[in-house]
Formats: C-alpha cells, structure tokens, sequence
C-alpha cells in the first residue's frame, strides 16, 4: 500500500465537529463529534428526541448547523445544499418511502438510474449510438439492482401493489441507484414485521460488504446490536458513547438514558 492509500484509509468517510444545532431556542445537537470510518456500518441511536433525525439533516444539508462542521471524505461540505452533497456521494433513504407508486418496480429503479445517466434529451432524441448503449447499459444495472434487493420476482409489479416490506426495500434501491459512498437510513425496520426486518438486516449488511459506508438510525436495538461495527449515542442533543455494540450494552450511561428499554439485553 502506498502513502496515499494509507492516508486515504485513514480519513474518515464522515466526520462531524463539534456540530451544534439550536432550534427556536432548543439545542437539538449540542456539539457533537464523532467519524464514520470508511467502509463501516456505524449506528446513531438514542431516545426519542435525542437529536438524531437533526443530526441527520444537517449531515444531509437539511438544515445548516448553528455552529460546528461536517466533512465528507475530508472535504468541507458544512452548509451545502442536498442536491450537492448527494451529488458527492452522500444519499439519503427517507423514513417514508419517496417511490413512484403509480410505476413497476423496474421502471422505478430505471427512473432513478437514469438520473445519474450521462446522455442528454438531444441524444435520447437521436437515439445516438451512446444513448442505445447507456440504455443497455442501464437496463443491466436495474437488472442486477433488482435482484440484490431480492425483488426480481416483482419487477413487473406496481409498486402501490408490493408489501409495506417490499416498499421499503424498493426505497433503498432508489437510494443505491445513485450509487452512494455513504448511505444515510432512517428507521428501515420501522413498521416491518420480524422477517421483513431479518431481510432488511441482510441486505444493509450486503450494502457494507459492497464497500459503502452505512450510517444507521434505527431503534430496533436487535437490529442495532447485530449490525453495527460501531454505535454512537445521542441524548438530549449531547453525545454521551461512542463505541462496540459490547461496549455500548454495557455503558452505564447509556443504560441509564435507555432505563426500562431493555438495551442491556438486546442480542448482539
Ligand atoms: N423543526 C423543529 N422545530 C422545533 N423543535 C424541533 C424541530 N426539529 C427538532 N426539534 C426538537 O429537537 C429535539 C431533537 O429532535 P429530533 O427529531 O432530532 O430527535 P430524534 O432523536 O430524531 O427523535 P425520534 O427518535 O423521536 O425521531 C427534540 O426536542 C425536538 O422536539
């Protein structure tokens, strides 16, 4: 490995800096740091209101911090607007799911890899040469997108006809379809039912494996403990653990925010 891959290897995919963010007088993140190192699935959990869907709008661009810094791959990208961090490979897959219902589940993936196609309305209108290859190329990668979300056998379905489960599924695939360095879920097991969920769990770890990083929030704690190579936490808008899902289970602290929840016994 060579000096630049090792300097590489070392920036993490996401980084936050003392990130603080102060709405209508409340302090919803109250300067929180912490990194997602490449290539890892690293879970931000807390209790209701801890702060972790602001967390995630600010990393995403929702909403501009109050003060602090988000870094992507090492770059600045504090303050940018959504379209252009996902631009940058930042993508994130909405708790409700932004699918186009009245579309099959093919047509659905095609749309959203058309977006990030190379090929003009003036190609698409001449047909050219490089048009009919994208297309091809394009009608593959929905191909082989579709199966990875175990939904061949529904390609052809309307997506306002496939399971609560299968929506979710589809959302993500919309979301891998821009091809993201880092994926964002929020809440992917809420609503699904224990095989939906053992499904999802597989995939999210399929996406790890494929070599994008993955930040989670979820409150299934099984789900949480069983997946993540790394848990932060969030309480009251403060950070309060970062660290293995063993060591998480076993931090007072987080114990007595989750008092009742049953973390310390979630299986890992
Ligand atoms: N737009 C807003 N206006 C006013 N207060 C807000 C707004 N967004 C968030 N908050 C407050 O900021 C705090 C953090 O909320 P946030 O939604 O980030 O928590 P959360 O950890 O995602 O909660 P949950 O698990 O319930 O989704 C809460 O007290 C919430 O009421």
């Amino acid at each position: 490995m060579n000096s630049t891959q090792t300097q590489n290897k070392q920036i993490p995919a996401l980084e936050l800096e003392g990130v603080t963010m102060r709405i209508a007088g409340l302090t919803a993140v109250d300067n929180a740091s912490f990194a997602v190192p490449a290539g890892k699935i690293v879970s931000l959990i807390g209790p209701n209101g801890a702060g972790k869907t602001t967390t995630y709008n600010v990393i995403s661009g929702y909403m501009k911090p109050t003060s602090g810094r988000v870094k992507l791959f090492g770059h600045d990208i504090t303050g940018m607007a959504p379209e252009q961090i996902s631009a940058l490979g930042l993508v994130r897959s909405f708790q409700r799911t932004s699918i186009f219902s009245a579309c099959t589940v093919a047509e659905n993936i095609l749309t959203a890899l058309h977006l990030k196609g190379e090929c003009g309305v003036l190609q698409s209108l001449l047909r050219t040469h490089k048009f009919r290859k994208e297309e091809a190329d394009l009608q593959a990668q929905a191909h082989d997108l579709i199966a990875f979300l175990g939904l061949s056998a529904r390609a052809n379905t309307l997506a306002s006809n496939l399971s609560y489960g299968e929506q979710r599924l589809l959302g993500v695939g919309l979301a891998l379809a821009a091809k993201p360095k880092v994926l964002l879920l929020d809440e992917p097991a809420a609503g699904l039912n224990p095989s939906e969920t053992e499904a999802f769990k597989e995939m999210v770890r399929r996406i790890g494996q494929g070599g994008v990083t993955v930040l989670l929030v979820e409150h299934d704690m099984h789900m949480v403990m069983s997946i993540s190579d790394h848990i932060v936490v969030l309480n009251y808008g403060r950070l309060i653990a970062t660290g293995s899902p063993s060591e998480i289970q076993n931090d007072p602290e987080v114990i007595r925010a989750y008092l009742g929840s049953g973390i310390e016994h979630a299986e890992n």
